[in-house]
């Protein structure tokens, strides 16, 4: 009889402290005022059956209207959800010195292992990032990609030679998706790697390179989910799926690295040519980097570039394809601004105001990264419209809702509707400043491949558009509520629409 007792009472010590560790901060906010949903216990107020963004979205909608900021749990750990976006505004751009370091940091979990992945700078804080930011950044200005374009021409006119070959008879059915991701992987190849990935060749063959680039991006996600299943217990990360990269990923890279490098060094036509290889090239030698350090930047500008532009942009013909008057619209203004070489050049391509609407407006619909959430670097202060002074401890977390702004109906009228008219004659940097649009975040962290991201969307339309006329056909996926497994909100499963010649 002792025994079993004296096992009962352990056993019941146990669940008392792990219940105490798991509800330890639970009284956070409580003890500032702040108002908030009751968390449970290991989920806290995230319910894992739907996409995060929504779990955000709910506890948004139902306190914005009496509150400018509430307290949260993402399972054990607080967080205060900004939901006045003025406040946003202030966290990642005015007081940005009180919030540098990114949450995105900690979803890396072993820096000494995952050591290509650890130089991107979205997992990076402090000086560190500051160095790696404005190392990858100087190779992606808006000045070195006018210079870098004519590899764009290069890679639409493949593209354009594909979906010839693939629309002999006039119109075909063409899934979107595996369409845009092979684009994308076939511009960055040549970007980065001086490599023709030759993804563009067909739509069915398996494409080593693509199936990298796909494996690669699964893990990605993989990585987040470790972080975010295992903030109860984070040594627990260490036995499940924790790499951002897998080992095999991070050979890849440096094998496309040295290789290229070495056809570099062979091919005299191109020891000038204008684009991200060469500049790597030029910044090792400046700085001395090592070759991981190069590796490292360009898996960056790969990673993060591949399917964030190739879902913006099969995202941004699917809204058009369910809208052939938008469609219509937006082909006569590509049509009256072609060349004689049958494209667009750079400068005219970032002024065209209607291709700007739609992408703008498929950025709002899908916000590829639906929320940002910043680590607090040095004590401060939120200060509400009542006056009342909300301290901000160093360590604790500031979350902003992105997705939820941009679907909140007193910003964008209709939010659920694809309106790009909602942008004409918009200043979106005045919506910007005001915390309502951050499709690329803001503030000294903002996304640092927009200019490359924006670039290969509008690339990719203007090609599609200049000669088909996409329409639904019984496969195409209605407009329905945006779920998908991924970190992106977005629609599920394929994109088939009919492409049919003009
Ligand atoms: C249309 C495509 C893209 C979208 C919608 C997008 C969106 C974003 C967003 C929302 C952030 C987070 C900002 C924050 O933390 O608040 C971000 C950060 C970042 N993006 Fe992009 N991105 C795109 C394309 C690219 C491309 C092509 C690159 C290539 C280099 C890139 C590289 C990065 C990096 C390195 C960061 C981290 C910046 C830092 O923490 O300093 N992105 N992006």
């Amino acid at each position: 009889m002792v025994p079993l007792l004296v096992t009962l009472a352990l056993l019941a010590a146990v669940a008392f402290l792990i219940h105490k560790y798991l509800t330890w901060h639970y009284d956070t906010f409580k003890k500032l005022g702040i108002a908030g949903p009751e968390p449970k216990i290991w989920l806290g107020n995230l319910t894992g059956k739907q996409h995060i963004a929504y779990d955000y979205d709910d506890i948004y909608n139902k306190y914005k209207q009496k509150h400018q900021i509430v307290g949260m749990f993402v399972s054990r750990d607080p967080q205060f959800l900004i939901l006045d976006p003025k406040l946003a505004h202030e966290v990642l751009v005015t007081n940005f010195k009180s919030f540098r370091d990114n949450l995105g940091s900690k979803f890396l979990y072993d820096r000494e292992e995952d050591t290509v992945a650890a130089l991107n700078p979205f997992f990076n804080v402090g000086e560190e990032w500051k160095t790696k930011r404005s190392d990858v950044m100087s190779g992606l200005t808006q000045h070195k990609l006018t210079s870098a374009y004519p590899i764009w021409k290069t890679c639409t006119q493949k593209l354009g030679k594909l979906l010839k070959a693939e629309t002999i008879k006039g119109s075909s059915i063409i899934e979107t998706k595996n369409l845009l991701l092979r684009y994308t992987s076939n511009i960055l190849g040549e970007f980065l790697w001086g490599i023709e990935t030759k993804t563009l060749e067909s739509l069915d063959e398996p494409n080593p390179y693509l199936e990298v680039a796909q494996r690669n991006m699964f893990q990605v996600f993989q990585g987040f989910m470790s972080y975010f299943k295992c903030i109860p217990f984070p040594w627990y990360r260490r036995f499940t799926n924790y790499r951002i990269f897998t080992a095999e990923s991070d050979q890849l890279f440096s094998q496309f690295t040295k290789d290229a490098y070495a056809l570099r060094e062979r091919d005299a036509s191109k020891k000038n040519q204008a684009d991200f290889l060469n500049y790597v090239r030029q910044l090792q030698e400046k700085k001395n980097l090592t070759h991981n350090e190069v590796v490292g930047y360009l898996a960056t500008v790969f990673v993060d570039g591949f399917d964030t532009a190739a879902t913006v942009a099969f995202h941004t013909l699917f809204y058009l394809t369910h809208h052939p008057e938008y469609q219509e619209k937006l082909r006569k203004e590509i049509l009256s601004n072609l060349e004689a070489d049958g494209h667009i050049n750079y400068q005219a391509l970032s002024l065209l105001p209607y291709l700007d609407q739609c992408v703008h407006e498929t950025l709002r619909m899908i916000s590829p990264l639906t929320f940002t959430s910043r680590i607090c670097t040095e004590p401060t202060e939120l200060v509400l419209d009542d006056g009342r002074r909300i301290p901000i401890e160093k360590g604790q977390v500031a979350t902003v809702p992105v997705f939820s702004y941009l679907h909140d109906p007193e910003y964008f009228e209709e939010p659920m509707e694809f309106k790009p008219e909602r942008f004409e004659n918009v200043d979106i940097s005045e919506l910007t400043k005001r915390g309502i649009f951050l499709p690329f975040g803001d503030g000294p962290r903002i996304c640092l491949g927009r200019h490359l991201g924006v670039l290969q969307v509008k690339t990719a339309i203007v090609e599609v558009l200049k000669n088909y006329r996409l329409k639904v056909c019984d496969k195409t996926p209605p407009i329905a509520k945006l779920e998908s497994q991924t970190l992106i909100v977005g629609v599920d499963g394929d994109l088939l629409f009919e492409y049919e010649r003009l």
